[in-house]
C-alpha cells in the first residue's frame, strides 16, 4: 500500500511573497538571508563555520527552488548538476502567515476567513474576557496581557508570576492567545486546564490559537521553556486530507505538534517527540513500524520540526537556524536509508520566520516543495499557486477524492 511521509520544516521561507508587502515583509527571505550570513562569515560559531551546507536537500531541489522564488541564487551555495527531486516553490492563498494556516492550507484547505486579532500592544485583551478567565478558573488575576517575545516575558515576568501565582498571558502578531507559567509553582496540569477553559471562553473572538507555554527554573536569569508546550487550535473549516485518509482506512501518523495543529481531526496514531533529535528519531522509527504494521493500508506520517520557528526564527538567531538546517540536512541521510523507494517523500514549510529580520514574528514567503520517491522524476515543478497543491497531491497519491482547492503534481512522476 501506498506510504507519504510529510515533513514541515516551521518556518523555513525561502523568499518574499508577491503579497509580502501586504505583511510588512516585502524583501524577507529566510532561507537568502541565512545563506548570505553564513558566506559573509557572519554565521560562524563553535557549532558551525562558513558557507551554508545542505548538500540532501540541496538534491531535492532547495536551491533551485530558492532561485526560482527570489530571481537569484543564494550566496556560496552550490546548485548541483544532477538532483534527486522534484522541487517547487509554492505562495499560500490563506490570510494568515501562521501555523494553523499554513498547516491546513497544505492539507488542501486553505484559510479564506480573516482570524480574530488583539491588535493592541499593550491591554491587548478585553477586560471582560480577562475578568471571566480569572472567575472561570479561579485566579489571584493575570499578568502581562501584551504583545510579547515569549523568552523575553518569561524573563521579565516570571518571578512576579511565581510570587504571586498570577499566569502571564501574551499575544502577538499571529492570532493566539498565550498563557506562560511555571511547571513546578503553578503546576502543568493546571496550566493545560486553565488553556481549556480559556479555549471555550474564546468561542466569540475567533482565535486560531490557545498555547501552553511551561517553563522552569529558579530565577528570571535561568527560566527555561519546556518540551510540554501545547497547542489548543480551532478545527479546519473543513475535512483536510487528513480527515479523508483516515476516514478511508489509512493511517495518518502524527509526529510532534502535528496533531494540535490540526485540533487531532483525521489524526489515527499520535506520537510526541520534543527537540529535532527525538523528532528525527521518532519520524524514522514510524516509518520502520509502518512498513509492517499498516503495510495493508495507505499511511500517510506527518511531522513538524518546530525547533526551526520557535527556538530560532522567532528567537532571531541567525547562526541557530543555520547550524539547526545543518543538523538536519545530516538526519535526512537517516531517514532515506529507512525509506523504500515506492515511498513519496514531501518536504515543505508553513510560512517564514526570517531570523534577520526586525522583531520576532513570522514573514509573508514562498515555501520550498521539495518531492522524491514514488517514481517522481527530478525537475521542476515550477511556481504553485497555493500550498493546497500538496494537499491535492496526497488525494491524487493516495487515490482518494480530489480537494475543492489545488492541483495535483503527481503527473510528473515518472
Ligand atoms: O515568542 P513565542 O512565545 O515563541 O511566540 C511565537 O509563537 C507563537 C506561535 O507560533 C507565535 O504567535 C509567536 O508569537
Ligand atoms: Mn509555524
Ligand atoms: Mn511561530
Amino acid at each position: 500500500m501506498r506510504r507519504a511521509i510529510v515533513i514541515v520544516l516551521d518556518s523555513f521561507g525561502i523568499g518574499s511573497a508577491p503579497d509580502a508587502a501586504e505583511f510588512g515583509d516585502a524583501g524577507a527571505d529566510t532561507l537568502g538571508h541565512i545563506a548570505a550570513a553564513c558566506a559573509r562569515g557572519k554565521a560562524d560559531t563553535t557549532e558551525r563555520q562558513g558557507p551554508l551546507k545542505l548538500p540532501n536537500m540541496a538534491a531535492l531541489g532547495l536551491f533551485h527552488a530558492h532561485r526560482d522564488a527570489t530571481g537569484s541564487v543564494a550566496e556560496d551555495v552550490s546548485l548541483p548538476q544532477t538532483l534527486n527531486g522534484a522541487y517547487a516553490h509554492a505562495k499560500e492563498i490563506s490570510s494568515g502567515k501562521d501555523t494553523p494556516s499554513g498547516h491546513w492550507e497544505i492539507a488542501g484547505v486553505p484559510v479564506r476567513f480573516d482570524w480574530g486579532y488583539f491588535l493592541d500592544k499593550t491591554a491587548s485583551f478585553p477586560a471582560e474576557l480577562l475578568d471571566k478567565i480569572v472567575e472561570e478558573a479561579n485566579l489571584p488575576g493575570v499578568i502581562g496581557n501584551c504583545h510579547a517575545s515569549g523568552t523575553e516575558i518569561i524573563a521579565r515576568l516570571g518571578e512576579e508570576h511565581v510570587n504571586t501565582g498570577k499566569p502571564i498571558v501574551y499575544t502577538s502578531a499571529d492570532s493566539v492567545f498565550q498563557i506562560a507559567a511555571h511547571e513546578e509553582h503553578f503546576g502543568l496540569e493546571r496550566l493545560y486546564e486553565l488553556c481549556e477553559t480559556v479555549r471555550e471562553l474564546l468561542e466569540p473572538y475567533n482565535i486560531g490559537r490557545v498555547i501552553a507555554r511551561p517553563f522552569i527554573g529558579h530565577n528570571s536569569a535561568d527560566f527555561s521553556r519546556t518540551g510540554n508546550r501545547r497547542d489548543y487550535s480551532i478545527e479546519p473549516p473543513s475535512p483536510t486530507v487528513l480527515q479523508k485518509l483516515a476516514e478511508a482506512g489509512g493511517e495518518v501518523v502524527s509526529i510532534g505538534k502535528i496533531a494540535d495543529i490540526y485540533a487531532h481531526c483525521g489524526i489515527t496514531h499520535k506520537v510526541k517527540a520534543s527537540g529535532h533529535d527525538a523528532l528525527m528519531e521518532a519520524t524514522i522509527s514510524e516509518v520502520v513500524r509502518t512498513a509492517t504494521q499498516t503495510r495493508d493500508r495507505p499511511t500517510m506520517i506527518m511531522a513538524n520540526f518546530v525547533d526551526f520557528d520557535s527556538v530560532y526564527g522567532h528567537r532571531r538567531d541567525v547562526p541557530g537556524y543555520a547550524a539547526a538546517l545543518e543538523d538536519f540536512d545530516a538526519k535526512l541521510s537517516e531517514l532515506f536509508a529507512a525509506l523504500n523507494d515506492d515511498d513519496l517523500l514531501l518536504l515543505t514549510a508553513d510560512h517564514g520566520c526570517d531570523p534577520s529580520w526586525e522583531g520576532t514574528e513570522h514573514t509573508r514567503e514562498y515555501v520550498p516543495v521539495m518531492v522524491s520517491g514514488a517514481g517522481f522524476a527530478p525537475g521542476p515543478l515550477g511556481e504553485r499557486g497555493t500550498f493546497a497543491d500538496i494537499g491535492q497531491t496526497l488525494a491524487d497519491f493516495f487515490t482518494l477524492p480530489a480537494m475543492a482547492d489545488g492541483d495535483s503534481f503527481l503527473s510528473n512522476a515518472a
